[in-house]
């Protein structure tokens, strides 16, 4: 008997690969889910590289984020499942080690209730604010109300000299809004100097 059903893994897997191959993560970082229909979260297992992850060896979570099924999930996972509590409609989750968004991440001067400025369209379209949440070490439980609480009004967030933490209803717009929250990072990084304008109302 399979313990998930075919089509998420697959995703999950298709996904992965795709983030990895065009270094949005590296080496064993990043971590992804999706909720199913009834209501458990399938995984990516901890110290997996997204590169490579085998639709057989994908963890099964409850919405506590306890382990029912497959390898040890991903450390995180106690951050995925305060996602899915606080938004009922996010069908999955994206977390990234990717480079430029971590970069902002370990700024001294960013505004904790909103990390980057809505420097374009699909930016504010995808991302909107971004709330920065202070350090902790991965996989420190501690991080877990904070991030219901943010993600009860966000569906994005920045970890504190960490990374991004995203959802989304589908698996393709929690990646797509992680993709363009990762190209405005570097945006706002390469103007770093430059005098810039906004996109739209800045309220
Ligand atoms: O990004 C990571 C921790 O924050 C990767 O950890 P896992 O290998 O446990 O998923
Ligand atoms: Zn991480």
């Amino acid at each position: 008997m399979t313990p998930h059903p075919a089509e998420p893994a697959a995703q999950l897997v298709a996904t992965g690969r795709s983030l990895f191959d065009r270094g949005r993560t590296h080496g064993s970082t990043g971590n992804l889910s999706v909720r199913l229909p009834d209501g458990r979260v399938l995984v990516t297992p901890t110290g997996a590289s997204l590169g490579a992850l085998d639709p057989e060896a994908l963890a099964v979570i409850d919405r506590e984020g306890r382990h029912l099924a497959g390898p040890r999930p991903t450390k995180e996972a106690f951050l995925h499942a305060a996602v899915y509590r606080a938004r009922p409609e996010a069908g999955a989750v994206v977390h990234l080690h990717a480079t430029h968004a971590v970069a902002v991440s370990c700024l001294a001067d960013v505004d904790p209730a909103d990390a980057l400025p809505p420097l374009t369209a699909y930016y504010r379209m995808r991302v909107g604010r971004l709330p920065l949440l202070p350090y902790h070490a991965p996989g420190d439980l501690a991080l877990g109300p904070l991030a219901e609480a943010a993600a009860a009004d966000h569906h994005a967030f920045l970890l504190a000299n960490h990374g991004p933490v995203v959802a989304g209803p589908s698996l393709a717009a929690a990646t797509d809004a992680a993709e363009e929250l990762e190209e405005t990072a570097r945006l706002h990084l390469l103007l770093h100097g430059h005098r810039v304008r906004l996109a739209g109302p800045t309220n």
